[in-house]
């Protein structure tokens, strides 16, 4: 019997965790491998990171298959539904490939951040003319409640990792917009960017990443003193055609409680 799951008041800053409940090892052979995905350099200040080929195939076709029937309204921090961000979350059951990208996620940040700074991972689908407004990761002191950003309670978002898990032939829209980010420069006009940013956007608008499946964007959320970055003020456009699934990888100043995230019994390597 799967335990039916409530929606969870999950939020424009989702600071109410849903602990990933453990469902059976995908395969019991299953040995993690890291893709070679490639790291392009997107921004310093703040850092941002394009990754191309983060996540596999058969990751993408696992995550997709286990969250089928698991999404319910987005919600924001006083559990309501928002207009302001009209897609459908879930939160991903821990085995043995969510373990995997939560280990690639852990290296690629520096080899030592520990597992448990790190927030059940998340899904998030849009349809058609589904959209989240413009907001930051990171929680604002003076709208967030203490209690989900206190030390004790792992603290603010440090990183963010926005990975495209599907993206469907017929998908238009639905780019991750930076609107106070500049434009990568491109001295030696190859164009190259444009296959993952969308260069048909005016400048005035920022940086937009196109949906890309497999690929991801990773960016710091928190000013080297600890407070949140403005300039990392986001967006995921409506999406006008097709279907787009996202997955949010958090990582937090500090451990998180067990409570908010799950039993892991699983080996760290
Ligand atoms: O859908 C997107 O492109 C971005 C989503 C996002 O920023 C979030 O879920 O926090
Ligand atoms: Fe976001």
């Amino acid at each position: 019997e799967e335990p039916v799951e409530e929606p969870q008041p999950d939020t424009q800053t989702q600071a109410v965790l849903s602990p990933p409940t453990t469902s059976p090892s995908p395969d019991s052979d299953f040995i993690c491998t890291h893709p070679p995905y490639n790291v392009h350099l997107v921004s310093t200040s703040p850092l941002i990171i394009y990754l191309t080929n983060f996540l596999t195939l058969s990751e993408r076709a696992h995550l997709k298959d286990i969250t089928k029937d698991k999404f319910h309204p987005s919600a924001v921090a006083d559990g309501t539904k928002s207009a302001r961000r009209t897609s459908q979350s879930t939160y991903l059951p821990r085995d043995l490939i969510q373990h995997c990208i939560e280990t690639r996620a852990l290296h690629f940040q520096g080899l030592s951040t520990p597992r448990s700074h790190l927030e059940p991972l998340q899904l998030v689908k849009y349809s058609p003319g589904e959209h989240y407004d413009q907001h930051t990761d990171w929680f604002n002191p003076s709208t967030t409640p203490p209690t989900y950003t206190s030390a004790s309670a792992g603290g603010n978002r440090l990183s963010s990792f926005f990975t495209y898990v599907h993206v469907s032939n017929d998908t238009t829209g639905g780019g991750t917009n930076f609107p106070l980010i500049d434009f990568p420069r491109d001295d030696t006009n190859t164009g190259r960017w444009c296959e993952f940013l969308d260069c048909d956007e005016p400048w005035e608008r920022g940086v937009t990443f196109r949906p890309v499946e497999g690929n991801a964007v990773f960016w710091m959320n928190l000013l080297p003193d600890g407070t949140g970055d403005p300039r990392t003020l986001h967006a995921g456009l409506p999406v006008t055609s097709g279907d787009k699934i996202g997955m949010n990888i958090w990582t937090r100043q500090a451990p998180l409680s067990e409570e908010a995230r799950g039993v892991d019994d699983y080996p760290d390597l």
